[in-house]
């Protein structure tokens, strides 16, 4: 070995050695010297002096192993009181089992003439406290001139290894602590340590961990993968970060891994170290997040938005494949009622109940989507034409229209659907759903409960409605809604004894609109609450101001939607707008239609009671058209009845239609209600209601609806005709 391969210690070793033989034999030199520039004994002495103050310890044996020379640090190192030359080192230190190993050692080296090495035990015992280097000389011939010891005093090494094991100990300790788990790979991809933080991870069982692969402990599906991210790091020596979940108890463990490669002195990759930090939460969190985003929290269907990812995917299916698909979207009738009338939570519980039989009728591969409130999506991927989706439809609203048992009420729903086909209706996930929505908006209109295809004249249709709801939304606000006046007349005497408020919208641009035109729109949007009170209020308003100057105070009549009464604030309306306007309750007259009575509920009954008792009477407008049955108008406090305006059509000429409003008269009269006919267009009409016994009368015979101002003149004028 060369001087430059010689490892480090070794060097210094030699150093000391050189000067330590040269000062002993007496052939010291300088360095690249030619000439002594003093003389020998004093170079000698400077070299002794030198050794004797040498740290480790130095000493030379004669060929018979007997002491030449040793250094205070020798002398030290033996533990004698000195080194007494010509004698043997067990005379010096007698009894020593240290010097004794020594002894035989010098005894080798002066037999083989090789070198020899052996660990010194101090006096004190213990660790090995200095290493000693026999070094045999020898002369040209072989002969051998003595031995020469060195002793390298080992305290500094012990400390280093101290230290060493120290931070290994504290480095064990806090791996073992970390909040991460930690795991050691050999290169056959068995762990060969685990902190106890995996190790319980892994189950608790330490010889379930140690020893074993991945693949073995935990296993699952991602074991195999991890095992080829493990070979990977060891052969190409790269580090890698990688997902991992396995199962423990029956609980979900997310780690997310580090694995990074181990050297040896070499520097090959001998081992494989794996740091994983535990993202449970995280995990959990993200799916939560997942949950959120792509999920009703309500139904636990997908929303929109995976909808919408799901259509697209349909979209690509069915255009490699060249097929049809189907997209419905079913939103239940009258669903408003059911939260307004029975609460949100039961509206909440029948949402899900819905959303449960709408699962029931597809296949797993469709997808059933919550788009929000009561609307619902229906993806059929995998359905051939219009058949096929037909059936799915039918197969739902028949599914629907079986009760639903909530908290022990029989709950009824119907649906409306809507359906587009793919690619016929359309291309692209927003048209499908857009011309979904035209068809189930067509299919309300057509009655609701049923199913209708898409037909492009739907969507310019649905285009306007929501357009109309937008700006009807903005027409109260801005003040294009106004209140026209019909007169009402007693038949009998001819006098004006009221008139019916009836709305209008002046929406800009297209002159003045019919309700029947907007009041749907208000009804479904639920707008007519709002716009009904306004409405109340007008009427009040104005009736008051023209009573003001009459001794026979004039009835206001004011339309209620059945949407009025969904909510429980209709009574303290009423009544806040009364005493707010002055109105007294006997001016004015609330008309209900037929089909408010049909419900039948408590709550109906109980809020016209109030109204009732509250001094205002009540109407049934349009009767004959609805669906109530006779047994209703005893139960509930009516006063009148509006026969309405088809049968007072054409009643001249067509003698079923006589008979109709006799018999409606009738019971009217049985029922000791008061009858006001409705549509009076001719004189002739009005002389037959009037000698048949109905009360009173409205129709353009004796007034169109008209505004205020119009209606105040007509008023004064009083031009009103009576019928003869
Ligand atoms: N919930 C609310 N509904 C309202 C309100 N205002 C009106 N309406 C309802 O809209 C429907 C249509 O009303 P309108 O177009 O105003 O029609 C009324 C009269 O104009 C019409 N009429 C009256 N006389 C004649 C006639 O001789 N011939 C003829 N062809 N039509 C005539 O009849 C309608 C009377 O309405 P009603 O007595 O209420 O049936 C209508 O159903 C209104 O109820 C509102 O503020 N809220």
């Amino acid at each position: 070995m060369t001087q430059q391969d010689s490892l480090p210690g070794e060097q210094d070793d030699r150093a000391a050695e050189a000067v330590a033989v040269a000062c002993l034999d007496g052939t010291a030199r300088e360095p690249g010297a030619r000439t002594h520039a003093r003389p020998m004994r004093t170079r000698e002495d400077e070299m002794r002096a030198l050794v004797e103050q040498l740290p480790d310890a130095v000493a030379r044996h004669d060929p018979a192993t007997r002491i030449v020379y040793a250094n205070p640090a020798w002398t030290r190192l033996i533990g004698c009181a000195e080194a007494v030359p010509g004698r043997r080192i067990g005379e010096v230190a007698p009894g020593s089992t240290a010097v004794a190993r020594y002894q035989r050692a010098l005894d080798q080296a002066a037999a083989s003439g090789e070198p020899a090495e052996l660990d010194f035990i101090g006096a004190a015992g213990g660790r090995a406290a200095a290493r000693l280097r026999i070094v045999p000389e020898a002369a040209a011939d072989g002969t051998l001139l003595g031995l020469m010891v060195f002793g390298r005093d080992l305290a500094p090494q012990h400390e280093l290894e101290d230290e060493l094991l120290q931070c290994s100990a504290e480095l064990r300790e806090l791996v073992e602590h970390a909040p991460v788990n930690v795991a050691h790979y050999d290169a056959g991809c068995r762990r060969v340590y685990a902190n106890a933080r995996l190790i319980a991870a892994l189950g608790g069982d330490a010889a379930e961990v140690l020893g074993k692969t991945p693949a073995e402990s935990p296993g699952g599906p991602r074991a195999s993968m991890f095992m080829q991210v493990l070979r990977d790091v060891l052969e190409r020596g790269d580090v890698r970060e990688v997902d991992m979940r396995w199962h423990v108890a029956g609980e979900e463990v997310c780690d997310l891994v580090r694995v990074s490669p181990q050297f040896d002195g070499a520097g090959r990759i001998t081992h494989v170290l794996a740091v994983g930090r535990d993202v449970t939460e995280l995990g959990r969190y993200r799916r939560q997040v997942h949950l959120q985003a792509f999920y009703d929290p309500l139904t636990a269907l997908p929303n929109r938005l995976l909808l919408g990812d799901r259509i697209s995917q349909a979209i690509a299916d069915a255009q490699y494949h060249g097929h049809e698909f189907a997209l419905l979207l079913l939103d239940l009738d009258h669903f408003k009622n059911v939260n307004d009338s029975l609460g949100h939570t039961m509206g909440d519980r029948l949402l899900c109940a819905v959303a449960k039989r709408v699962q029931d009728c597809v296949r797993t591969l469709d997808t059933v989507a919550r788009l929000g409130g009561d609307e619902f999506a229906i993806l059929l991927p995998d359905v051939r034409g219009v058949d096929d989706a037909a059936a799915v439809a039918d197969k739902m609203l028949r599914f629907l229209a079986e009760p639903f048992l909530i908290d022990g009420r029989e709950l009824f729903v119907t649906g409306s659907i809507g359906i587009a086909l793919f690619p016929v209706d359309g291309g692209e996930v927003e048209s499908l759903l857009k011309f979904a929505d035209a068809a189930m908006y067509h299919g309300k209109r057509a009655g609701r409960n049923n199913f209708q295809f898409y037909a492009r004249e739907f969507t310019a249709r649905s285009l306007e409605r929501m357009d109309k709801e937008l700006a009807l939304r903005k027409a109260l606000k801005n003040g294009e809604l106004e209140v026209y006046y019909q007169p009402q007349i007693d038949l009998q005497t001819g006098l004006l004894i009221g008139a019916e408020a009836l709305l209008r919208w002046r929406r800009p641009g297209l002159g003045l609109i019919e309700p029947d035109d907007f009041i749907p729109i208000a009804e479904e949007s639920g707008l007519i609450v709002e716009i009904g009170e306004w409405v109340l209020s007008v009427a009040c308003e104005a009736v008051v101001r023209w009573n003001a100057r009459r001794s026979r105070p004039l009835k206001i009549a004011v339309n209620l939607s059945p949407r009025q009464f969904v909510r429980n604030e209709l009574v303290d309306t009423v009544a806040r707008i009364l005493a707010d306007t002055g109105c007294k309750p006997a001016w004015l007259d609330l008309e209900i239609t037929e089909n408010l009575l049909l419900e039948d509920s408590e709550r109906t009954v109980a809020m016209l009671a109030a109204l009732d008792a509250m001094g205002a009477s009540i109407s049934i407008d349009d009767f004959g058209t609805g669906y109530s049955a006779l047994s209703y108008l005893h139960r509930f406090p009516v006063s009148h009845l509006k026969i309405d305006r088809t049968f007072v059509d054409g009643l001249e000429g067509q003698p079923e239609k006589t008979e109709l409003v006799k018999a409606m008269l009738s019971i009217a009269a049985a029922l000791n209600l008061g009858s006001v006919a409705e549509g009076v267009e001719t004189a002739q009409q009005a002389a037959y209601l009037k000698q048949r016994g109905c009360r009173a009368a409205q129709g353009y015979l004796f007034g169109r609806p008209m505004p205020v101002a119009d209606f105040e003149n007509f008023l004064n004028k009083q031009t009103v005709s009576p019928a003869s």
